[in-house]
């Protein structure tokens, strides 16, 4: 089942369970047996020589899913183990009967005890999925620790135990999975911060509800998806000149700095712009130039001297490697002083953080670390919860954010939607990355895209140009590698969309 592209909150998930058990009169109970079916399936499929399977259940309905894989598992012949954690005499309701119809069917149940995972093939966590409620402690950390150590792979059974659905913030410690199928609706967690790393390939089941229950819960976050991003290029008119591709200013490059904004000036022409200045610390300005031809490049010391620029200009990119000193700071002074829209990154954003200004159009595009200083926080505080971070920078500084990282967050004030790229790997955490990308939302944003959108298609193009070189490879990888597949990514989407 494809991916949706709507993702939820664990309280939502329940809220959309409580619709279909009880205004649409799905027993819980089946849901359950859909779920560990679902589940079951994904098991054969991904992992049809298993033979030998673990199963580790908690005491809710996370374990009652993992009671109903077991017993499918042992019908379809497989050799299979239980191993239960938490209080089992506590167990109720549809997870109680799944471990009862278990036990009828003959399937060998146990306490977790660490040496009991050795010798299986897979490993199913049924332990924790939304109800998590605290930091895993005891035996549930000691069985998370166990598997993790085991290199046993893993299925995970809705939620990796012990990540936080929502957060995706590891609660004390979490299962790294090989795979999660989640059910009934994508947790947002899954998909950002430490969820990235432990949910493995991630897959869906809907368990077959009515889709209209989905109506009375709107979801405030959704991934970027190729499909969601079809048609919002511009089309280009045969007759078009550059100025009708817009005009990027790239402000950047203090003293001994001139690559980042070069990258940022490569990167805007990419993404389509038709005319790209730099203004730069006169000391780099000509072998700028000579680097890269295309870019009007301009040595510019004062204010004065960039105000022509921005008389030309339609977006601004002020940040890479813009210094902290008195230059960069007089040069985005002038550039807050006009109208323009603009793409703010790197020192510019560490410039907010000591003086929070506003602006009437403005892309922040901050990691972790700037994030934190913009919001007087530390970066284990912002990683801890992307999205409540990402939402509080977009209140208070306006606009749109983009808070970089895995599984990177889009917030805008224009619409209140949370996107996340789920897009992007490891391989693009080396120095240049971020210029590149603040090079293509302005690119985007020059050529008519509004705020909101350059930020969601920027982010997504480079995510997926970053994917298209790590096919070679995650290792060595240079953010001007990203060129050539940002734009076949870019002409492709308007192909496909019949731009
Ligand atoms: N109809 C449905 O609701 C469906 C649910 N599905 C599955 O159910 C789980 C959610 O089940 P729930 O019983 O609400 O919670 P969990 O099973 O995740 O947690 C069980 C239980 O564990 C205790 N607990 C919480 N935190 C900790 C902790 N840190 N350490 C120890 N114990 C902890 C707490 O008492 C919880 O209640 C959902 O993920 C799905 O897997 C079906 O898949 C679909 C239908
Ligand atoms: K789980």
């Amino acid at each position: 089942m494809r991916l949706p592209e709507a993702l939820y909150t664990a309280a939502q998930v329940r809220e959309l369970d409580r619709l279909a058990i009880e205004e649409r009169r799905i027993p819980g109970a089946k849901l359950m047996q859909r779920a560990g079916a679902a589940a079951f399936e994904l098991l054969r499929t991904r992992w049809p020589q298993a033979r030998r399977v673990a199963v580790l259940c908690g005491t809710g309905n996370n374990g009652g899913d993992g009671y109903v894989m077991a017993r499918l598992a042992r019908a379809a012949g497989l050799t299979v183990n239980v191993l239960s954690l938490g209080a089992v005499e506590k167990m109720r309701g549809d997870a109680a009967a799944a471990r009862k119809q278990c036990k009828s069917a003959g399937v060998a149940i146990r306490n977790f005890q660490t040496d009991l995972l050795a010798g299986h093939d897979i490993i199913i966590d049924a332990m924790l999925g939304t109800g998590l409620e605290r930091e895993v402690e005891g035996e549930w950390r000691a069985a998370i620790e166990a598997i993790n150590a085991s290199r046993i792979p893993v299925l995970a059974v809705d939620v990796p135990s012990g990540l936080n659905a929502d957060t995706g913030h590891v609660m004390g410690a979490a299962v790294r999975a090989d795979a999660t199928m989640s059910f009934i609706g994508l947790k947002a967690g899954l998909f950002t911060g430490a969820g990235r790393e432990h949910a493995g390939e991630i897959f869906f089941n809907d368990l077959n509800v009515p889709p209209d229950i989905y109506a009375g819960v709107p979801a405030l976050v959704r991934r970027l998806t190729e499909t969601s991003l079809h048609g919002l290029m511009p089309g280009r008119r045969r007759d078009m000149h550059k100025g009708d591709a817009g005009h990027v200013l790239v402000i950047g490059g203090d003293r001994g700095m001139p690559g980042a904004a070069r990258l940022a000036g490569e990167a805007a022409y990419r993404a389509g712009a038709g005319l790209v200045m730099l203004a730069t610390h006169p000391e780099h300005a000509a072998h700028i130039s000579t680097a890269c031809p295309e870019l009007i490049v301009h040595g510019v010391a004062t204010p004065e001297e960039l105000r022509p620029l921005l008389a030309r200009a339609d977006v601004i990119a002020a940040g890479p490697g813009l210094g902290q000193g008195a230059w960069g700071d007089a040069l985005f002074g002038a550039a807050l002083d006009t109208k323009l829209p603009m793409v703010v990154d790197a020192d510019a954003l560490n410039t907010l953080a000591t003086d929070p200004l506003m602006h009437a159009d403005w892309i922040l595009t901050p990691h972790p670390g700037e994030a934190a200083r913009m919001l007087g926080m530390t970066t284990e505080q912002i990683q801890a919860d992307r999205f409540a971070a990402v939402r509080e920078l977009n209140a208070s500084f306006g606009g749109v954010c983009v808070l970089k990282g895995a599984g990177t967050l889009i917030a805008s004030l224009y619409d209140g939607v949370v996107s996340v790229c789920d897009r992007g790997n490891p391989g693009m955490a080396s120095g240049g990355m971020g210029d590149v990308l603040t090079g293509v939302i302005a690119g985007l944003r020059a050529q008519g895209l509004i705020s909101p959108v350059a930020a969601r298609l920027g982010v997504w193009l480079h995510a997926m140009a970053g994917d298209d070189v790590a096919a070679s490879g995650e290792i060595g990888m240079l953010a001007s590698d990203l060129f050539p597949h940002i734009r076949g990514r870019l002409n492709r989407l308007v192909r496909h969309a019949g731009g």
